[in-house]
């Protein structure tokens, strides 16, 4: 029989086994043992069942937070999926739809079997496909964000885009607060940023591309991500968490949007931050974003200005790019108060298949746009050669006035 395995950390003040029982039979048939033989016979294909749980000890935090002395476990629950149908929105109602409004259960992972796996599409492009567009094999991605563009037109996107790329970034993306508005309609910062680029290519051979902010109501979302298709665009943002996962899914799954979709995690705070409820990190920004389609997925950094704690930060990015999985790995974006002195530990902790995404460490630098640029490209070319940064800075004014800045975090070997 062919089930899901949903992972959950539990609180109960009692009795953990019967609190995770009722769960399970709560989630999928109701009851049971009041059932007549003939009809749990009927009924057995459809039961939940607890396949597994792992006593903790009582946590401080957690009785300090609940306000009583509770019991805690890692309870495994399988169901069925001969109960729901094989998309996200009925594997997230069944497994953590009523049972996120008890506030003491938090999901950490559903374990997928390789026959359902095959219901979902996994990143189009995904990290190669993303490579093979930027020309870009041997270090990590650069990316930078348009920051203060909302009430300006398009020359000064334009221009701003274009010393974004002179800095020599691989991408640049439209902030994710950037809707279409009169003065930035979607089709035309799609249209004018392509020829801005296109200029910038032409002076430089180097290729940047433009990730546009794909907005608007639910149901017009199609059309508009085909137009920009039909127009060139290059990459596709995607606040996925205010519209959610299979809105992403549908997205990917149209083959007139052959445009890779980069996920961003707007709203998903709503959702992670508390260790003792909501879901984990590592699952909602990294398996289920790959599994819909994300090729992209910007979570914060270990160490940015939304810092997430650093294990979960890795378990994102391990679960984008794990290789056991039948998907395309998907690239891994740490974000947030990112500055050329945090590269050393963004390739420490990230390594080579990740993307440096920066707004206030590019445009922050006193020479601007093109000087973060530059302070970023010396210090990736550094942590990558083993140098510290303040024996790169010797050679690279850029990245010296950078770290003057925003100071430095050396890795030392
Ligand atoms: C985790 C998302 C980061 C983001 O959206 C953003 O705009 C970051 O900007 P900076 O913190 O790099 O200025
Ligand atoms: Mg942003």
């Amino acid at each position: 029989m062919s089930t899901v395995i949903a992972t959950y950390l539990l609180h109960d003040e009692k009795d953990i086994r019967k609190k995770a029982e009722g769960i399970a039979l709560g989630l999928t048939v109701g009851t049971w043992t009041d059932l007549p033989a003939l009809e749990q016979e009927q009924l057995r294909k459809h039961k939940g069942e607890v396949v597994g749980i792992e006593e903790l000890g009582e946590s401080g935090p957690a009785n300090e937070y609940f306000d009583k002395r509770l019991k805690r476990a890692i309870v495994k629950i399988a169901y069925p999926t001969v109960n729901f149908s094989a998309d996200l929105p009925a594997l997230l109602a069944t497994t953590f739809g009523k049972l996120s409004l008890d506030g003491e259960v938090r999901l950490l992972d559903l374990e997928l079997s390789d026959e359902w796996k095959r219901h979902f599409p996994g990143p189009r492009f995904g990290i190669a496909g993303i490579r093979e567009k930027v020309g870009v094999y041997d270090r990590p991605l650069l990316m930078s964000i348009f920051k203060g563009i909302i009430g300006r037109d398009l020359a000064y996107l334009t221009s701003e885009l274009k010393k974004q790329a002179l800095g020599g970034v691989d991408l640049v993306k439209d902030d994710e607060i950037l809707f279409d508005n009169e003065l930035l309609p979607f089709e035309k910062r799609i249209t004018a940023g392509k020829a801005a680029l296109q200029e910038v290519y032409e002076q430089t051979g180097k290729r940047t591309l433009y990730a546009v902010n794909l907005t608007g109501k639910t149901f017009e979302l199609k059309e508009k991500a085909k137009r920009a298709a039909e127009l060139g665009a290059d990459v596709l943002l995607f606040n996925v968490f205010t519209y959610g996962l299979d809105v992403l899914q549908g997205l990917r799954e149209d083959e007139n949007i052959n445009v890779p979709i980069m996920a961003h995690p707007a709203f998903s705070g709503a959702m992670t931050p508390s260790e003792f409820y909501g879901v984990a990190p590592s699952l909602l920004l990294g398996k289920f974003l790959r599994l819909a389609g994300a090729d992209f997925v910007l979570f914060p950094s270990p160490y940015g200005s939304v810092a997430l704690e650093r294990e979960q930060a890795l378990g994102i990015a391990r679960a984008l790019t794990d290789e056991q999985e039948p998907f395309a790995r998907a690239f891994p974006v740490p974000s947030a108060g990112i500055h050329p002195g945090l590269v050393p530990l963004l390739v420490r902790d990230f390594g080579l298949d990740c993307i440096v995404n920066a707004g206030g460490g590019i445009h922050g630098h006193p020479d601007g746009a093109i000087g973060g640029g530059q302070a970023f490209r010396a210090a990736i070319d550094a942590a990558l050669a083993g140098r510290l940064l303040r024996e790169a800075v010797k050679e690279n004014e850029a990245l010296q006035k950078a770290i003057d800045r925003w100071g430095a975090i050396e890795v030392e070997a």
